[in-house]
């Protein structure tokens, strides 16, 4: 109950004011409609059906005494009259309610939701290293709509414990004994529905888990189609749907009996509360009919609002492990944050003058685990040379870069850039300074322009062309659509190299300080690659190039190569002097791709 405490706290926190006039406007509907419950007794003494004692009770005595003396048909209009107007007040009251609560709902839920994605967004790379990337998409979607739906759950809870009360004060004013006994029958059925909101907690919490592990199911299907068609992996694939699909079916039947159940059973339970409370009451209350009447008037609408407020605290532990799942993320990205607005919007790009230097600099990925990804790092990248990283699958390469541009932090020893540590508030600087082209670069689901332009919105089509002739990607040109051609998820209806010349165009797009290119050629025939290697050569000495290469063919022309092994740098130097160095690993390494290509 905590997590729904902490949401309430946060929307009084965001809706202030509004939440206090929705609060008047359900009042209000209370009133109204208990008023109008008071008009049915002079309306019962004019039919003459019974002659109520109204002496007991004021307000009752007062509205009688206002018909005497008017002839009946007169009083008949006054009193409907009267009951028209309090409806349409009532009618009027409900509509503003329900208008102010969507606007509460909505509007929470909206500035909920922009505060996790401006949190995630700020938070560091290490927090994606351990987060599941479908899990966070859940969090976003799915958990996210069953907070609003919770949202709304508890305005209308809200609403009916207020009419609920209301409506239990006016019965107490008309008689405390008739309507203490009538209470404590309702307090036995609150106790007795306890088990059940538990019981629809743990499956909420269930269905939780299972919308986490079918986001995280379609996420890694959808990634890997291509795998699952090649290797025909359609029948496993398919069983294991079925059998997370029949688990979410259970999970929805079994929400659901709880919920049916519990209404039946509270109706049977009510049916043999109410004989009891009306026999009992006719027995001992006759004394009082016009108050025994009124009474059972108002407890015949509670009945169902209390089944009502029952069923709404069933959904509502139904849709607290959401609260709880969305508050974690919030938490986690807290402690997990490294940029904020202000870095946003202040921090500017650096022109690099000496380089970037790593001193004594150790990385590990889990705290728990002996080995380091970097061990005992020291070396100095030159400013607007090209450096070039070396070495096997795993040798702590990319690790390196990540340390590098910021995206992780050493666990011991420091990285400098021109001599200054980098601290939290240099990070923003540096990464505005960086254009970086990963291995599977990433491309958007939208036109060549669109994607090009998310890193200078502001380009002309002519600088985009230039960009992308300078990346070899003249093929643009070619295509019927031009800039405008739709790619696909992720680029897909493009070639591999295709794509990683698009990113190379839009990493030049930015004219950044620092190029980073994480084995940004391995998709490319030597055709392209040789272009690309032409214009990377007319990038030296204008900015600062650090490659990581597999291909050794690429990186003749670096001013400097780092060779690692297992988290170690283990050779610095140029090409050609590592390459005469027979002992050393890069001219074993280069000794193994001659042969392979032989
Ligand atoms: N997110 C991660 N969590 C845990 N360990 C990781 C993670 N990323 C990399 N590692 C480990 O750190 C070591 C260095 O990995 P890294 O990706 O830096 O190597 P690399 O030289 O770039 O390899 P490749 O050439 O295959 O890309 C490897 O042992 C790898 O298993």
């Amino acid at each position: 109950m905590k997590h729904l405490l902490h949401f309430l706290k946060r929307i009084h926190e965001y809706s202030g004011k509004i939440l206090y006039i929705n609060l008047i406007c359900m009042m209000l509907i209370g009133f109204l409609e208990s008023a109008s419950i008071f008009l049915l007794i002079p309306l019962i003494s004019i039919t003459g059906i019974i002659d109520f004692s109204t002496t007991e009770i004021p307000i009752l005595r007062w509205i009688t005494d206002l018909f005497i003396g008017i002839p009946e048909t007169m009083s008949l209009i006054i009193i409907l009259g009267i009951y028209v107007l309090l409806m349409v007040g009532q009618s009027i009251f409900k509509r503003q309610q329900s208008i102010l609560g969507v606007k509460i709902q909505q509007g929470f839920i909206r500035h909920l939701r922009d505060d996790t994605y401006k949190s995630l967004l700020h938070a560091n790379w290490g927090f994606y290293l351990k987060k599941r990337k479908s899990d966070i998409i859940n969090i976003m979607s799915n958990e996210t709509f069953h907070v609003s739906a919770g949202i709304n759950l508890f305005l209308q809870f809200l609403s009916s414990i207020i009419f609920t009360l209301i409506q239990i004060g006016v019965a107490f004013y008309l008689s405390y004994k008739l309507t203490s006994f009538i209470l404590f029958f309702g307090l036995i059925l609150i106790i007795f529905s306890r088990k059940f909101i538990n019981k629809s907690q743990s499956f909420g919490k269930e269905s939780y888990e299972l919308s986490q592990t079918y986001m995280a199911g379609m996420t890694d299907h959808f990634n890997g189609m291509k795998d699952i068609k090649s290797n025909s992996l359609e029948e496993s694939h398919m069983n294991w749907f079925f059998s997370l699909s029949e688990k979410m079916e259970q999970n929805r039947i079994k929400l659901t009996t709880v919920n049916i159940t519990s209404q039946m059973i509270f109706k049977v339970v009510s049916a043999l509360l109410i004989a009891v409370f009306v026999f009992l009451s006719i027995k001992m209350f006759m004394s009082q009919p016009a108050q025994l009447m009124l009474i059972m008037v108002i407890f015949s609408r509670l009945w169902p609002r209390f089944t009502s407020i029952q069923s709404m605290l069933e959904q509502l532990g139904a849709t607290l492990p959401s609260f709880k799942a969305l508050i974690d993320l919030q938490n986690e990205c807290i402690e997990a944050k490294e940029i904020n607005d202000t870095d946003i919007q202040t921090s500017k790009a650096i022109q690099i003058t000496s380089g970037i230097s790593c001193h004594n600099v150790f990385f590990k990925y889990k705290q728990n685990e002996d080995t380091y990804a970097l061990e005992n790092i020291t070396v100095h990248i030159p400013a607007n040379r090209m450096t070039a990283i070396v070495g096997r699958s795993g040798a702590g390469k990319s690790t390196l870069i990540d340390i590098l541009t910021g995206l992780n932090k050493p666990d011991l020893g420091e990285v400098t850039i021109d001599h200054i540590p980098l601290k939290r508030e240099h990070l923003l600087s540096l990464r505005k300074s960086i254009s970086y082209i990963p291995q599977d670069p990433f491309l958007f689901n939208t036109t060549i322009r669109e994607n090009l332009k998310i890193l200078d919105p502001e380009a002309s089509d002519a600088s985009l062309f230039e960009a992308l002739e300078f990346a070899a990607a003249d093929f643009v040109k070619l295509l019927p659509e031009g800039l405008d051609t739709l790619i696909g998820d992720r680029g897909i209806r493009l070639s591999g190299g295709e794509r990683q010349r698009l990113v190379l165009a839009r990493a030049i797009l930015r004219k950044p300080s620092i190029l980073v290119l994480d084995e940004a050629t391995s998709a490319l025939d030597t055709e392209n690659e040789v272009k690309i290697q032409k214009a990377i050569e007319k990038l030296k000495g204008t900015m600062t190039i650090i490659v990581i290469a597999h291909r050794l063919s690429t990186i003749r022309n670096a001013d400097q190569v780092l060779v690692m092994d297992r988290g170690q740098i283990i050779q610095v130097g140029g090409y050609n002097k590592l390459a005469r160095d027979k002992k050393g690993m890069f001219s074993n390494l280069l000794g193994n791709q001659l042969k392979s290509s032989i």
